[in-house]
């Protein structure tokens, strides 16, 4: 069967390369010239553990091709996966230009039996109002799929090829076989195939990142209430997690949730809500707690050099919004970025994959460093954003001769405070006992 998939990013790409790879005849369109010659010379545009060696070999075998040739893609497809970005637009609410533009294109070079796919995440109703547009565009009923995707970056293949359930909204149930079908090579673990409606598809998209945005978020504020009351937030998430209730996943406190998908799928959700007077208070609050969440680094910096950062020298280790991708979107490093800069201080930056897309937005205004070690030569402070392996077992000793001063502050419970406190480092993390820079909670 043959497939194009149109938009080869994080989604696009992966899903492109997993079909060719379980030996579908895949075409990945993109409207980025620049990406498909980077494809199609063998360089992969992003990094995503794994990758490479798919798409090097289904690329070599033939399986998997690069293109931003419309025409020559989209008649012999059977299936049409749209996999464009829907990021947020001025007012919350997810942009879906990309997805119109892609519909109107396609509309006029779709094969007859062609099932159109969407692999985006959208906001409820978009899947029929893009079956509607294109019965008024082509003139005859065109079939419409939802197929939101479940993979996270840095896993995105297991993720893919493992899936814990594949979500279809069709309107005819032999839309729903065909695309069972399709996925046969990646349901042999018995996870289940769902088919349901467009809307509860749509639906069940946003409510997945919705619940685990909710989940970080409240982990967050119950950590920055244990900083007060003299609580350790990692024994209260060890209390809590063994009620099989609860669980322990996605209940790690940080800085904040980042990324392409939740801070932008809170928000469309919410507009989706407003859109049909509805208030989603919960969403709302989920959505200021990680805004405020964001600041809280920034916050024990100011706080700890006594509202007086000019001058002083910070190390930041890991930009990524999370280890194992170079995704920068909505990342909280740069929230603290852009706050130690407005305070003056100097930013030294290392980050083993995403200092590239980090230059291209910040450009000189801080020092990009080979090691994370080389971030922290004469610094005042190392904060860490991002819990990459790397950062884990630091030589504390070669450290402290390294650094003017060996604070730090730690965003992601990488280390243990009794154990910084015997070495006799200042540190701080987030929700520990004890912790003289507790987070204000207003
Ligand atoms: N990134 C993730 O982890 C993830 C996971 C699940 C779902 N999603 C959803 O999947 C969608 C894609 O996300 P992404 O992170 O892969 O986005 P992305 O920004 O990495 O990639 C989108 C691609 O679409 C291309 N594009 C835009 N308009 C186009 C057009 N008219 N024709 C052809 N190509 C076009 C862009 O050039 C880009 O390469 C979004 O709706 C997102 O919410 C993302
Ligand atoms: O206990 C946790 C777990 C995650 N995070 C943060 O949450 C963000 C998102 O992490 P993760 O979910 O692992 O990454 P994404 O690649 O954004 O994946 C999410 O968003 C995708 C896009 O919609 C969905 O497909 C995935 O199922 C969903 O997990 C990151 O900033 C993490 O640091 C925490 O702070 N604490």
């Amino acid at each position: 069967m043959k497939i194009t998939v149109i938009g080869t990013g994080y989604v696009g790409l992966v899903t492109g390369t997993c079909l060719a790879d379980s030996g579908q005849d895949v075409t990945c369109l993109d409207i980025d010239e620049g990406k498909i010659e980077r494809l199609n010379a063998g360089e992969i545009p992003i990094y995503e553990p794994g990758l490479t060696e798919l798409v090097t070999r289904n690329h070599a075998a033939k399986r998997l091709t690069f293109t931003t040739d419309y025409a020559a893609s989209i008649p012999s497809a059977r299936c049409v996966f749209i996999a464009v970005g829907t990021p947020q637009g001025d007012d919350g609410s997810a942009n879906l230009s990309g997805l119109w533009a892609v519909v109107e294109t396609i509309a006029p070079l779709l094969a007859e039996n062609a099932i159109v796919v969407i692999k985006s995440t959208v906001p409820v109703g978009t899947n029929r109002k893009t079956a509607a547009r294109l019965a008024e565009l082509t003139g005859r009923n065109v079939d419409v799929a939802s197929n939101p995707e479940f993979l996270k970056e840095g896993a995105a293949i297991d993720d893919f090829t493992k899936p814990d359930r594949i979500v279809v909204g069709v309107d005819r149930p032999e839309v729903a076989e065909v695309l069972k079908n399709i996925h046969k090579p990646f349901l042999r673990n018995e996870h289940p195939f769902l088919a349901m409606g467009w809307e509860s598809a749509e639906m069940t998209k946003y409510v997945a990142n919705c619940m685990l945005a909710t989940k970080i978020s409240f982990i967050n504020e119950m950590a920055n209430l244990c900083e007060h009351v003299g609580a350790d937030v990692n024994e209260v998430r060890r209390g809590i997690g063994h009620d099989a209730r609860i669980g322990f996943k996605f209940l790690f406190p940080g800085v904040g949730y980042g990324g392409s998908c939740f801070p932008k799928d809170v928000r469309a959700l919410i507009r989706v809500a407003d859109d049909n007077d509805m208030t989603c208070r919960m969403l709302a609050a989920v959505d200021e707690v990680n805004d405020v969440q964001k600041h809280v680094l920034g916050e024990k910096l100011y706080r700890y050099f006594d509202g007086d950062l000019s001058g002083k020298t910070i190390a930041v280790w890991g930009l990524a919004f999370k280890p194992r991708t170079d995704d920068i979107r909505e990342a909280p490093a740069l929230v603290l970025i852009d706050r130690l800069l407005s305070e003056g201080a100097s930013v030294r930056v290392h980050d083993p994959v995403a200092m590239k897309n980090v230059k291209a937005v910040l450009g000189d205004k801080v020092a990009f460093c080979e090691h994370h070690y080389d971030a922290a030569e004469g610094a005042d402070a190392v904060a860490i954003c991002t819990e990459w392996n790397e950062y884990r077992m630091p030589d504390w000793e070669f450290l402290r001769h390294k650094m003017k001063n060996c604070a730090i502050f730690d965003g992601r419970n990488l280390f243990d405070p009794a154990a910084m406190r015997d070495l006799g480092i200042w540190y701080t993390g987030i929700g520990l006992a004890g912790d003289d820079m507790a987070t204000p909670t207003t």
